[in-house]
């Protein structure tokens, strides 16, 4: 194993989960997607037998319980839900040594509650992902705790960026992101459906509404991402002069929608700081 501050090679890298629910999932199914990480180099423990079976399914290894998982693993991703976390922490922090990276995924959790209770000098990283890293489409913030090498986020940035977009970013901005891209597919799927459930009123099939609507939303977000264009112009670029789209924005303003989004964002973050707040 390699020893502290040294950088790690992400090619036989021992990745470990400690809760393997729906996040620990996308990430470890995206990284192996991604080729970047072997599967029986990841390691993961979680109470539920009907979990371990779904991840014995994906061929990665089964620990008995977590402390097992930090013996097994250099990088260990705390992917339980925060008020879980003290506990796991204060569970596995006599096996913790300085060769480990912790990473936690939680919203919320402060770097400093984490600290507090791992032994000193614990290099820890915090992470705010999104679901979409299960098909290399995930957008992430990593931000290093006060023990982190350079290196270890580095490295933390490097397997993100195997299964979609990762910045570096202080802390201050994660809860935030947890608000914005954190939580964001889930508004992005609501608007999905309610979209498909617009076309299936006006007499689409279900099947055709709702592959129309998923390709429109790819599409909006790839122009986005590589024309460099602001929203705004790519928006007035499918609004024709008294033609149909303008019609729709004007229905849309009515109703608040951009205010909706706005106030949603608002509130997950919001939530991501009661959550830090509550686990402290
Ligand atoms: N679901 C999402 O879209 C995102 C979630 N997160 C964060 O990821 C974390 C996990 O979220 P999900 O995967 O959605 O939750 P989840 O509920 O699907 O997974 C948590 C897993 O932890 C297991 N668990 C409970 N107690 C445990 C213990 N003592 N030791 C080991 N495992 C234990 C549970 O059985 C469960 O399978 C949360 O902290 C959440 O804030 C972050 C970004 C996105
Ligand atoms: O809803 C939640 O609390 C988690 C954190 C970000 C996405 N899901």
């Amino acid at each position: 194993m390699d020893g502290a501050g040294e950088s790690l090679p992400t090619k036989d890298l021992l990745v470990g989960f400690i809760g393997a629910g729906k996040m620990a999932f996308a990430m470890s199914r995206g990284f192996l997607r991604a080729g970047l990480v072997k599967a029986n180099n990841i390691t993961v423990s979680d109470p539920s037998p009907q979990i371990r079976q779904e991840f014995k399914e994906l061929g990665v290894n089964i620990a008995e319980d977590n402390r097992e998982v930090v013996n097994r693993s250099q990088l260990i991703v705390l992917s339980v839900k925060p008020n879980v976390v003290k506990p796991v922490l204060k569970e596995v922090s006599s096996v913790i040594s300085k060769h480990n990276i912790v990473v936690s995924i939680a919203a919320g959790v402060k770097l400093a509650t984490i600290e507090e209770l791992l032994p000193t000098g614990t290099r820890v990283v915090r992470v705010m992902p999104n679901t979409p890293v299960l098909v290399q489409a995930g957008a992430a913030v990593v931000a290093p705790g006060s023990s982190a090498d350079p290196r270890d986020s580095e490295l933390v940035v490097e397997l993100l960026r195997s299964v979609g977009m990762c910045e570096q970013g202080n802390e201050k901005l994660l809860d935030a992101v947890t608000g914005l891209s954190g939580s964001g597919p889930a508004y992005a799927f609501a608007a999905i459906e309610a979209m498909a459930d617009g076309g299936v009123k006006m007499g689409l099939p279900r099947d055709l509404a709702i592959k129309l609507a998923a390709q429109t939303m790819l599409g909006a977000a790839k122009m986005v991402v590589e024309t460099g264009k602001h929203p705004g112009q790519l928006k007035d670029e499918v609004c024709s002069p008294a033609g149909t789209t303008i019609s729709a924005i004007h229905v849309l303003e009515k109703n608040g929608f951009r205010g909706s989004l706005i106030d949603a964002v608002e509130a997950a973050t919001t939530r991501a700081r009661e959550l830090g707040q509550q686990n402290a």
